[in-house]
């Protein structure tokens, strides 16, 4: 997977196939509403999983009901690449079944 930085318009090509993510300073962020603090908990479980999977450690907060990513690529001097892209993906493919929503 590259991890070179990618342009802003490769950034904003990507966030356009990608509703709810955005583009907040030098990260692409989304915030997911749960019916319940513990379903929260339960997609954080989920979502750090994947992060192992990939090897791709995005910041990942939990509040009330609430879970928020922030992602960059550490190793691209926080810029933001393509794999920051594939663990938005599969998160997006995931929060489904979590009935998380924006
Ligand atoms: C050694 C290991 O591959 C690196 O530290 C990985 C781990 N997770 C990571 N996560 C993120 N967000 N960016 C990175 O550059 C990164 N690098």
């Amino acid at each position: 997977m590259a991890t070179e930085p990618l342009s802003r318009k490769e950034t904003e090509d990507r966030l356009a196939e990608l509703p709810g993510w955005s583009l907040d300073g030098d990260r692409i962020t989304r915030k997911y509403t749960l019916p319940s603090h513990v379903a929260a908990a339960a997609l954080v479980a989920h979502v750090a999983a994947v992060q192992d999977e990939l090897n791709h450690h995005s910041d990942l907060t939990l509040g009330y009901n609430t879970v928020a990513l922030a992602v960059h690529t550490h190793s691209a001097g926080g810029a933001i690449t393509e794999k920051d892209f594939e663990l938005a993906r599969r998160v997006e493919a995931l929060a489904p079944a979590h009935t998380a929503g924006s």
